[in-house]
Formats: C-alpha cells, structure tokens, sequence
C-alpha cells in the first residue's frame, strides 16, 4: 500500500534490481517509447550501444529518470499492457498494486514483440476454437460455459489408489507435492471410459488459458489429437518447429525465428495437451519408435510425439495426455495420474440445471431419474448423460412429453433413442411450425431407413479399416448426401492434409452402435458375419495393453491389425447384443426380412451361451478362506454387459448357474453404477450363495441401488474403495439384516459418517455370522466408534475389524476397551490413526488383560506417549495371547521402549511389538539388538 503511493520514477529506482534481473522484450520498450515520443532516436542508439540485455534495462531506467514522471509511467504502462512479454513481471506488477491512470491509458501501446504476438495470436485463435461444444450437426452449437461443469477428478498414485480428488482445473497443472508421485515425470496423464469427458475437459484448460484464468504463467499452449500424429504420412518426416508451426499455430511476425529460440529456451513456459492416446498405441506398438533428441531432427511424427511425452524434447515442458482407461503408462514417465469419474448426484443437478431452464421441467426430469437408479448410474457418464437430457429435450419439443419410453434400461435403447432422435431431424419440420405429434418410433425408423443405413455403413467400414473419421468420397460411396450430414451423426472434423472435407462420427461410441446396426441390417452378408467382432476381440483379449515405448516386454500387435482399440469392437459386440434384442423384434421387422432377423438372433444367442460357458470354464480358480475363488478379468465384465443388452432370461441363468466359485473377485475392473444392473440381472438368476468382491471400482451409491435385489444371496460384500455414502449403508442394512447371510464386509474407504456407522452396528448385531468388518479410511467419529463397540460387544461372531484411519480418538477407544474385555471371537482389532491418545491406549490395554481371544493390536500413527507405557507394559506382563503389536509412529521414548523390553522377558506369546518411527535415534534403537522381538522396521 505504501508503494501504491509512491510516484514511478521512485517505484523505477526502487525496484530497479528487479527490473534490470526480469525485463525481456528490450525491443518492444524502445519502439513504444520512440513511437510516444518520450524517447528520441539518439536516447535508443545510447540503449543499443550496451553490450549486455542488463546494461540496456540499465541505460532505459537511467534515460527515464531524465525525463520524469510521465515517461516512467508510460515504461510501466507498457510493461502491463504488453502482458505476454512482460509475463515475469505480471506478479511484481500486484505486488505493488499497480492500475494505470487514466491519462497513461490515453496512450497507444503497441506490441512488437514477437513472441508475445504469437502468445496473443494463440489465445486468439484457441479462444474461437474452443468456445462451443460441437454437437447435433453443424448447425447446433453449445457455448463450453453454458454446458460444462468439472466432474469428479480423482487423483491417483502409482499403485492406482487414491490421493484425494482436485477441486479445479488449475490444481490439474499445480504441482501440490502430494499429488505428483513422480517429479521427474513429465506427463500428467488424464484417464477415463468412454464419454467421461477426457475431450471436454482438455477443451476447458485452453478456453481458460485463452481467457488468461488459467493460473500458470506458461505463454504457449499446442493441443494435438493424437491420431494426428498416426495420420501424418510417416514417410515424410517432419521437425519439431513444422510440428508446432505448420500443424498448431503460426507465427506471423518471427523473421529473426526467435519464437522458436524461446520455446527451446524456456519450455517450461509450454503446455501441450495430447488428446486420445489409445486411439494410437498399436501405432506406435508397431513401429519401433526411437526418440528424437534433437530439435533440428526430422523425424517421424510418431517420434516426435514419444520424444516429447518423455522429455526427451523440450524437457520440462508441462504435458497432458489423455486416454481411455486400461491404457497403462509406466510409471516412470508420469508426473501425475488423474482419473475421471463422471458426475456425481450433485453433479447431475448442476447439469441438470444447465438444461433445462424451467423449473417444472427440471422436476420431471429429476423425478424420472431419481426413479430410475439405472438411468441416474448412466447418468454418471457425461456422455449418456447429454444423450439422455437431449432426449427428454426432443420428446417435449416435438411430442409435448417428458416421459421417456419405459423399455430404456441398457445402453442399446440409449442410443437407438438419440438415433430416433437424428433421424426426426429429417422427418419433422421446425419445431415452432410443428403442431405436436404422437410419437412412433417405427415409423420414424422405417421413413430414416436410407440415411441410417447408410451412415451404419459408413461407421463399419470405418470401424474396419481401423479409423475414426471418414472423407467426403466415403460418404458418398455410402450413398449420403449433404442434407444428411446436417442430421447430426457425424461432425466436420480436423484433417493434416487441410481439407475441410473429414468428417467424424460425433462420439465413437456413436460409430460403434452405427456399427453394430450396420452388421444387423446388412443382408448381402452371410448371416455369421455378425459375430466377425467377437472373434477379433477374443483372439486380442490383452486388453490392458502396455504402451511399449515406456515397457520394454509389451506384446506388439502384428502389422496387419493395427486397430487394436479393442474398447470400440468390445462397444459394437455390445451394441448388436443389444439390438438383436428379443425387445427390438418389432423395430427390426419394420427394417429387414422377420426371417432374417430370426436367423441372426438365435446365431447370436447359440455363440453368446458358447462363449459364456467357455469363458466361466477358463476362469482359474483358488481356495480361500471363504471357499473357491476366481479373481476374473476386465473381459467377464465385458460379457455380463452383452448378456444384460441382451435381456435373455436363458443366457443369464446359464451365466449365473455356470459360475461355480463361492466367491467372485471383480476388483479393480473398472466396475461402474451402470455394470450393477448387468450384475444383478445375472445374479438374479442364482440360487447358490455367492460372495462378490468388488474393491476399488466405480460402484457409487446407484450401483449399490442396483445390487439390492441380489444382496440377499450375498456372502461376502466387498465395496472398499467405491465412493459409496450412508445412502449406501442405509440399503445393505436393510437388506442383509434381512437375509443373514453376509460373513464378511468391506466398506473401506468410503464416504461413511457416524449416521452409517450406526447402521454397520446393526448389521453386526443382527448378523450372526459376520466376521470381518473392514470400515477404515472413512468419516467416523467417538459417537460412530461408540456404536460399532457397543454392537461388536454383543458379537460372538465377528473375527476381525479394520477401523484404521478414522477418527474416534479415546471416546471411541474406551468404548472399544469396554468391548474387548472377555470378547469371545475378535482376534484381530485395528484402531491405526484415529486419533488416540495415551488415556485411550491405557484403557485398551487395562481392558485387554483379560482378553484371551485377541491375538493382532494395531495401534500405528495414534498419539500414545509416555503416559501410556505402564499399561502397556502390564499388559504384555500379563501374558494374555497377543502374538503381534503395533505400536509403529507414535510418541514413545527410549526409557518406554526399555519398559517394553524388560517386560517382554515376561511373555512367551508374543512374537513381535513393532515400534519403529518412535522418538528413538539410531543409537537408541541399537541398544535393542538383543531382544528381537522388539522391531523396528
Ligand atoms: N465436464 C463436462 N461437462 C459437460 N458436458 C460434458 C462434460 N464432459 C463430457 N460432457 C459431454 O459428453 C460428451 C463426450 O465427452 P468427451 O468427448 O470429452 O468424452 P471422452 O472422454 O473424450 O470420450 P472418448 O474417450 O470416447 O473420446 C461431450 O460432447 C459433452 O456433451
């Protein structure tokens, strides 16, 4: 504030260390100041006299003095004007609360400097590029701001487990030290499914860097779609500088080429993002990429792609890729993993919002999904999502309704509705001419016969020769014509060769049902051709594929199967289950021969139930603890999805009686809401017991909706890691207190307060034969522990109890310590951090001494000090049957720890007490050499 006050040519001396140190662009000073008439020619000679960039930062702060107040303002107006070039100096500007007056305002400055012209030229052109979200043809566009929210941005870390979720786009570039695993990476890697929004978000980061709201100071920024790269013929190498200029942004004014110098010079102030990178992996698999090291280099366009993902071209420039999830990156190359998990209910509302303007109309909307678990678990991918909302939007537009059709349950009637939805564009005139008509899918289908065959058509043959867009002649030879594209299936698209004539489908989940369809309605075909799909996909089952330029033993796909996007062929499988439907009979029989459609459904129904059994055969069993259990692999989820599209009573049943292991293991499968209909639809079907582990997946509160009907058969319920609530916890009390069944529960890592602890306790009351109960890492306090305690107490079941990482300090710990006296079955008790102090381990361990039955102690990262040591020491005087405690990062000291040793001459069961990460030096901990029951690592 006080510099606020200062005069200028005061703030110039002042800070002119400063200003000698970070003024760049010395030219663009000297021309505004020519141009303004401060300076004369002569005073620019003086400047350019000096040898060094400082001395001339030196001689202009000197010539300014001279020439007063005025001149000095005019030098920091230019400084704040000419934003780009001055970026270093931006910062220092705040600091000293600078704002132009408005006389100074009155005076043009002019930007000469090329670099920061091109900086300008870039947020220029990003701004147009990125404003609208294209979709619904050429002629419907959504502004980003109207129609984008953030979702769900979970942070990961090597071992995919979860580091918290980011609250803003900026945090995704941020370098928080707890969210970047690896700070020699140099790829911050975005995955997600289908239509999770990797696209969209990479769109968001430029339109706020080309607003200047993105917090970073970075003054480039290229995006690239990654199959741009594959497209670019590799027989013509190209450099570095044609990459950035030829096929991002050119720079106008650079004839001394020092945009380019400044880029090699400072990448850190670049920012590339990489959009789609499993559309190209089995490229770059199949060629034996060497990295480029040099700038000058001309190199294939796949080279210089992995060159610069790993650095070795303008290292520390900042990186995002993005790819579809199940394409792994080695760890080694990546600074930081984020993946995207779609809305969340509060997300729902907020796009909901967006929507629909009305609030009646919101209503029955919301009123339709809250109904609709399924619908709100498909909701969750963005993509379903707006497909859905356009839905109900076109419904009321042309048929004064907001009902979606009943039978709108899988995937397949989804996108048969938005291809409804496409072809009426053709048949219905606009809608304010439009006297609101009776809606009839058949006949909208039979009168759009010729384009939606055509389009099916052309996604196959795409699909087949392993490409995501089409050119103008493709579409012709399919028989569409310009009215056609306007429908809304495809969207101009970006091509290298600058011909404005490609074209895309507008998703490629889009293009896999168009597929599909293209297979069902084909009739030149022999009939078998349909399944030419699954073929592919089982002989290329390596579906987490790992990119081989960061792993040395991938598997590389052979030349001629270059296509190895394998999720697409996985969607079209799907879809044609879908449509060959029992449920679609009626639309089909409008479009091809009944008999045809006959033939094809029971082919298709005849190689499912082959496939199922062969699958559930192949799956490699292991004896556990809770019977014979299959861990099974991303495809099984694959295979329920196409058993749910496909509605059969028969094949689900086979399904459910052929799975003959007690306990399925589906963790870290990438398990979503929606998955839970298809697995309870199977499940539904069994009338064996069955335990389903389904840690670490996507489940969230509409997939536990979805599983209720099935939880009555449940053994074994594992649901850590899966972003499920009280809401949650709300259903499985309800139910398994019902059934009796459940031995064990896994709701580690959830979003679980005391209200849902208060329903775990009556599960374990109610539950004669749980036994283990994993509740850690969630949101309970003393009053949930008290709960839980109190029920455990009355248990003589429960086994082990995982309640490391809450928070229910020594409240809780005394009602645990009131448990634990004489408990008939807990063997193993984890109470890590939570919070406890020395009062609370006292009372445990008092409590503890007449416990015979407990065997493990976790007692880590709790607050036990000094205070606590006689206890504990009387405890394992007591000899009571502990075999392990651990007592690892808390306070104790080395006179505690002595205590602990000589009191363990007195024990003959317990074989270790774990103290490592106390108040010991390393010369403390060697005293303890002798007694190697006491550990310390
Ligand atoms: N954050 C969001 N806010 C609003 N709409 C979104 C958001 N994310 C996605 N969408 C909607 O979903 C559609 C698909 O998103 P996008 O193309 O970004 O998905 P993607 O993850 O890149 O899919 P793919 O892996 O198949 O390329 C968008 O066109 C948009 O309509």
């Amino acid at each position: 504030m006080e510099e606020g006050r200062m005069s200028c040519l005061h703030l110039l001396t002042f800070h002119r260390e400063l200003l000698v140190s970070r003024l760049r662009s010395i030219q663009c000073i000297l021309d505004n100041l020519l141009a303004s008439g401060y300076f004369c020619e002569e005073d620019i000679e003086i400047v350019q006299q000096a040898n060094t960039k400082a001395d001339q930062v030196r001689k202009i702060l000197d010539l300014l003095r001279f020439k007063g107040e005025e001149a000095c303002e005019y030098f920091l107006f230019v400084i704040y004007k000419v934003y780009d070039a001055y970026i270093d100096l931006q910062p220092w500007l705040k600091e000293i609360n600078y704002s132009p007056s408005t006389e100074v305002t009155r005076i043009e400055v002019v930007n000469t400097d090329p670099i920061s012209r091109y900086s300008e030229k870039m947020r220029h052109e990003m701004s147009r590029d990125s404003n609208f979200i294209m979709s619904y043809g050429e002629c419907e566009e959504t502004r980003l701001e109207e129609l984008y929210i953030d979702t769900q941005m979970e942070m990961l870390n090597e071992r995919n487990e979860s580091l918290g979720f980011l609250h803003s786009l900026d945090q995704l570039l941020g370098d928080q030290r707890e969210a970047m695993f690896n700070p020699q990476g140099e790829i911050i890697y975005v995955m997600g499914d289908a239509g999770m929004g990797k696209s969209i978000l990479l769109q968001k980061l430029q339109n706020l860097w080309s607003k200047k709201e993105l917090q970073t100071d970075a003054i480039f920024f290229f995006n690239f779609r990654c199959r741009m790269f594959s497209m670019l013929k590799s027989s013509d190498p190209i450099s570095l500088r044609e990459l950035l200029f030829r096929h991002n942004c050119f720079p106008d004014y650079d004839p001394d080429n020092e945009v380019f110098e400044y880029i090699l010079r400072c990448p850190e102030k670049v920012i590339f993002t990489f959009d789609g990178f499993d559309e190209i992996q089995a490229d770059v698999g199949v060629m034996n990429v060497l990295e480029v090291a040099s700038p000058e280099h001309r190199a294939n366009p796949l080279q210089l792609l992995i060159s610069l993902l790993t650095g070795k071209l303008l290292q520390g420039s900042q990186k995002v890729l993005t790819a579809r999830t199940g394409i792994e990156v080695q760890s080694r190359v990546i600074r930081k993993k984020v993946v995207l998990r779609g809305f969340s209910p509060n997300h729902l509302r907020t796009y909901l919002h967006l929507h629909f303007k009305e609030q009646e109309h919101r209503e029955l909307v919301w009123n339709q999904l809250e109904a609709s678990p399924h619908l709100c678990g498909l909701c969750s991918t963005p993509l379903f999502c707006w497909i859905i909302f356009k839905s109900f939007w076109h419904l009321h537009m042309f048929h004064d309704s907001f009902c979606l059709p009943e039978t709108l349950v899988a995937l397949t009637d989804i996108f048969l509705l938005l291809t409804e939805v496409f072809l009426s564009h053709q048949a219905l005139p606009a809608p304010s001419l439009l006297k609101k008509s009776m809606r009839c899918t058949f006949e909208t289908f039979k009168a759009g016969l010729k384009p939606l065959r055509a389009f099916a058509r052309l996604a196959l043959l795409a699909m087949e020769k392993g490409s995501l867009i089409c050119d103008k002649a493709e579409m012709t030879a399919c028989g569409l014509n310009q009215e056609d594209i306007t429908l809304g299936f495809v969207r101009p698209c970006y091509d290298p060769s600058g011909s404005s004539t490609t074209f895309e489908f507008l998703h490629v989940t889009l293009q896999s049902f168009l597929a599909a369809f293209a297979l069902v309605l084909d009739e030149q075909s022999a009939p078998s051709s349909i399944l030419k799909f699954f073929t592919k996909v089982n002989k290329r089952r390596a579906f987490c594929m790992p990119l081989d330029f960061c792993c040395s033993n991938s598997k590389k796909p052979s030349d001629n199967d270059r296509f190895n996007a394998i999720e697409h062929l996985q969607f079209i499988n799907l879809f044609l289950c879908g449509l060959l439907s029992k449920l679609h009979t009626g639309l089909l029989e409008q479009l091809l021969p009944p008999v045809m459609v006959k033939k094809k459904q029971a082919l298709l129904m005849s190689y499912l139930s082959t496939l199922v059994k062969s699958h559930l055969k192949g799956l490699p069993g292991y004896p556990s603890e809770e019977g014979k259990k299959v861990h099974v692999m991303p495809n099984f989820l694959w295979i329920l999805r196409c058993v749910f599209e496909t509605r059969s009573k028969d094949i689900a049943q086979m399904t459910a009686k052929g799975i003959s292991a007690n306990l399925i293991k589906l963790g870290y499968c990438n398990v979503y809401s929606g998955d839970c209909t298809a697995i309870n639809f199977v499940l539904q079907h069994r009338k064996k017991l069955l335990g389903l582990d389904m840690d670490n997946n996507k489940i969230s509160d509409y997939g536990v909706k979805q599983l209720r009907p099935s939880f009555c058969k449940m053994t074994v319920v594992r649901l850590c890691v899966n972003q499920i609530s009280d809401n949650s916890v709300e259903i499985l009390a309800e139910e398994l207190c019902k059934y009796k069944v459940v031995e064990v529960l896994g709701l580690y890592f959830n979003h679980i307060t005391d209200v849902g602890a208060k329903r775990v306790a009556q599960i374990i009351e109610e539950c004669p034969k749980l036994r283990v109960l994993k509740i850690g890492k969630n949101q309970i306090t003393g009053i949930g522990g008290r709960y839980l305690a109190n029920a455990i107490q009355k248990s003589s079941s429960i086994f082990e109890v995982g309640m490391w990482g809450n928070s229910i300090k020594d409240e809780g710990a005394e009602a645990f310590a009131q448990a634990l006296r004489n408990h008939p079955s807990l063997t193993n008790l984890s109470l890590s951090a939570n919070g406890i102090t020395s009062k609370g381990g006292r009372m445990l361990a008092e409590a503890l001494k007449d416990n015979s039955v407990l065997r493990i102690l976790w007692l880590v990262e709790n607050e036990l000090t000094h205070d606590a040591v006689p206890s504990l020491v009387e405890l394992i005087r007591a000899d009571t049957g502990l075999i392990h405690l651990w007592l690892i990062n808390n306070q104790f000291s080395v006179e505690g720890i002595r205590n602990f040793a000589e009191a363990l001459v007195h024990n003959t069961k317990l074989k270790e007490i774990c103290v490592k990460g106390n108040q010991l030096s390393e010369e403390e901990e060697n005293e303890f050499v002798s007694e190697k029951r006491l550990r310390f690592y």
